[in-house]
């Protein structure tokens, strides 16, 4: 049944007219609730029996904003003139200059053009709770309804630039303090609270304010400067490739200087040039690839209920055991904690503790709230209450044989409908499972270090994973607030598979003779958060070292021998946990480039001996990007090939939140499809015919740049899943 959408208005013997907003699932603004606004309003404004109007959303939602599938539009047809004209038609003259009172009646969320309609309002009444805030930036765009000018008038300018800058939403209450929220409401009284305030300004008991003529919360010009500077040097750190935070303290400063008028003007502009930006694309296209990871083909589409999850059991205390006890904890699941000894238990109780008061002393946590995690651990040392467990998360280190056996354990002390979860990183699933009769509940379970704050949950099914294991571990990943992604099974999976080749690409440029800490900088000037060398050092040197066998078992054709990490390793240095990498780690300062490293580095580049004619290769900032990350880009053409995501979207989203691939350049497809299948193909076959297999184009990348298709456009030709 197609959804019921549009705009309603009642008019009630009171003389107020009800616009309702319907849009399910969040009323986001379509064109079609727009124009429906735009007539509602009309008509509101013209009737003699209307004396005040409120505005609303159906279904317990104000609004969630501007309809985002329309940015998706225009970025597919470059076509503007898709974008309704809002700002100055309906908001500034419809709904703000109306001579009738307008008020909001806000309940569950009221976001970016949801919000802006709202402070259109002359008062607005709202439920508990109720969710306020300005994301457009998040979205590589600004509010464009009229946002940068309101919201400084309601709450001050640096509260609202504080909220907009960083995305920041609050609640009513909050709002209410602030001024934003002129009252707070039980739900049940919303709707005749809001009538009775609409006639209170049209009967002249209460002020019929405009937020856009208001100067009261603005200060004076030095002090807005002042605050404006502040908002420059923020913007400058938090997004020092993107638009928009800089464009949207330009409007708002435009506003402040000129006048709320003259700064919805220019905000419209300024909207029009972000809105076809590139990192307005990327970040769209994060927005929608985000949640299509939850939609996973014969899994959530069958008609399967999830089963609860009230108990998980965690094989193994270490690193990765205690931050994904962490997890499960904070969102109220019981947790026992198994390891092999006191020793070792009390050590992985220990990093749960610490975890959790990282969190309280981050102010992240109440003290209440990390009280009541810790109190559904327990720590054990056999099996015995395995036995009511709903699910087993081994995580313990990568050696086969003991995965293997404790497996064949857990099969026997489980109850038969328990979830028999790996966190392994590279081990093959069937292979773990090879002993038992249950591979229809073995799953992969792979967490990113640290697990208590990374969001990327890969959920890695084998052939023989059955649906409901799949949904039931979906559905705790995001009660645990992870981002789970359905991948298939193979070594490294989607993410430690498709950027093994960066770090082996980054010691090949260093053995070519450029200097490691200019790589790591340049790609962090692309906007990694750390490059290669970092990365290797805060992983650990010993665990690259120790997976890097398994690798090349598979992969070996395509992989850099270099012999960096052992000569770093022989030198005492294991990265971040012994203090010495390629950099220094000293507690309270930042991480140092260590020069005594470049011995090490000469000894490398000696042994390999790959520089040409002895001499180190010139390269150009370019050209470091495209020879680490377009290797990275043709494995992740194999792992499209071959099935191992559903959608190349997803592999965006693991390529961002699990390696902190930039947002807004869409993930490592959609970037790779910017940059051109073409052009990543064609700088590959040549670096190929120079250094050789470890850059050879792939199949898949060869075969969509001779035929001109975008990467992510084809599915999977033989799929994993
Ligand atoms: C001109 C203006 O200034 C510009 C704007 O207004 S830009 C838009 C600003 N608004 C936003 O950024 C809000 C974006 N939405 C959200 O943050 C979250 O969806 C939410 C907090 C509203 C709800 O979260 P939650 O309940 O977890 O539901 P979530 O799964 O995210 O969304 C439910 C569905 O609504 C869709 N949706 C949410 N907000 C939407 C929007 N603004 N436009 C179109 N679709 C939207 C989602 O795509 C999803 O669709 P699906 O079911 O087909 O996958």
């Amino acid at each position: 049944m197609a959804k019921k959408i549009g705009v309603t208005m009642e008019v009630g013997n009171d003389g107020v007219a009800v616009i309702t907003i319907t849009n399910p699932p969040v009323n986001s603004l379509a064109s079609p609730i727009i124009a429906g606004l735009k007539e509602k309003f009309q008509d509101a404004n013209q009737r003699n029996d209307v004396k005040a109007i409120v505005l609303t959303g159906n279904n317990g939602r104000f609004s969630g904003g501007f309809d985002i599938n329309v940015f998706q539009q225009v970025h597919k047809t470059g076509d503007l003139s898709l974008m309704p004209e809002v700002s100055v038609e309906l908001v500034c003259n419809l709904m703000e200059d109306s001579r009738k009172p307008v008020v909001a009646a806000v309940e569950g969320l009221a976001l970016g053009g949801g919000l802006e309609l709202a402070m259109a309002c002359h008062a607005r009444v709202a439920a508990p709770k109720a969710q306020l805030g300005l994301p457009e930036l998040t979205l590589g765009v600004i509010p464009g309804f009229g946002g940068t000018q309101r919201l400084p008038r309601l709450v001050g300018l640096a509260k609202a630039t504080d909220m907009i800058l960083l995305s920041k939403s609050i609640l009513s209450e909050e709002g209410h303090k602030l001024g934003l929220v002129d009252a707070l409401v039980p739900p049940g009284d919303l709707l005749s609270a809001s009538r009775k305030w609409a006639l209170d300004i049209a009967d002249g008991r209460k002020p019929f304010l405009r937020s856009l003529h208001r100067t009261d919360k603005i200060g004076s010009l030095s002090e807005a400067r002042a605050i404006l500077k502040n908002s420059r040097q923020l913007a400058k750190k938090i997004a020092p490739n993107m638009p928009q935070h800089h464009a949207c303290i330009e409007v708002i400063e435009e506003g402040i200087v000129h006048g709320g008028y003259s700064g919805v003007l220019k905000e419209a502009e300024v909207f029009k040039q972000l809105v076809l930006s590139d990192t307005a694309k990327g970040l769209v296209h994060v927005f929608f690839a985000q949640r299509a990871t939850s939609k996973v083909p014969n899994v959530t589409d069958v008609g399967l209920k999830p089963r609860p999850i009230k108990k998980v059991a965690i094989i193994g205390g270490g690193l990765m055991g205690s931050g994904i006890a962490t997890a499960l904890l904070l969102s109220n699941i019981r947790v026992l904690l198994k390891e092999i000894n006191t020793e070792y238990l009390m050590k992985g109780i220990k990093s749960v503790e610490a975890n959790i008061k990282g969190l309280v002393s981050r102010g992240k946590l109440t003290q209440d709230k990390a009280g009541k995690a810790l109190s559904l651990l327990k720590g054990v040392l056999d099996y015995t209450e395995f036995k009511d467990v709903d699910m087993v998360i081994e995580a313990v280190i990568e050696n086969i044989q003991l995965k293997q056996s404790i497996f064949k354990e857990l099969e026997k002390v489980c109850s038969p409908h328990c979830i028999l979860a790996s966190n392994t990183s590279t081990i093959d699933l069937d292979v773990i499972g090879e002993k038992t009769n249950s591979k229809d509940r073995i799953v992969g379970a792979h967490f990113f270090s640290p697990a208590h704050l990374m969001t990327l949950l890969e959920i890695v099914r084998s052939k023989n994973t059955s649906a409901q294991v799949i949904l039931d571990l979906m559905a705790v990943g995001k009660a645990i607030k992870k981002v789970p992604v359905v991948v298939g099974n193979c070594i490294g999976f989607a993410v430690n598979r498709t950027f093994f080749p960066y770090a082996q690409a980054a010691h090949m440029l260093t053995n070519l003779g450029v200097d490691l800490f200019r790589i790591d900088s340049v790609i962090t000037s692309f906007g990694l958060p750390l490059g290669p060398f970092q990365l290797g050092d805060l992983a650990g040197h010993g665990i690259g070292l120790a997976v890097g066998p398994i690798y090349a078992k598979v992969y070996g054709d395509r992989m850099f021998n270099s012999p960096l990490t052992e000569l770093l390793l022989k030198s005492g240095r294991n990265g971040k946990i012994n203090g010495r990498g390629f950099y220094i780690y000293e507690k309270g300062s930042k991480p140092k480039p260590d020069p005594q490293v470049l011995s090490i580095v000469e000894e490398s580049r000696k042994l390999t001996n790959i520089m040409p004619g002895g001499k180190p290769r010139s390269v150009s900032d370019k050209e470091i990007v495209e020879m680490i990350l377009f290797p990275v880009v043709n494995e992740a053409c194999r792992v499209l090939d071959e099935g191992v995501v559903i959608r190349a979207a997803d592999l965006d989203i693991a390529s961002v939140l699990g390696m902190s691939f930039p947002s807004y350049r869409g993930g490592i497809v959609f970037w790779a499809d910017m940059v051109g299948p073409k052009y990543i193909y064609e700088r590959l076959k040549r670096l190929s015919e120079t250094y050789g297999g470890f850059f050879k184009p792939s199949r898949y990348l060869e075969e969509r740049a001779m035929k001109g298709m975008l990467l992510s456009e084809s599915q999977s030709s033989r799929s994993r899943m």
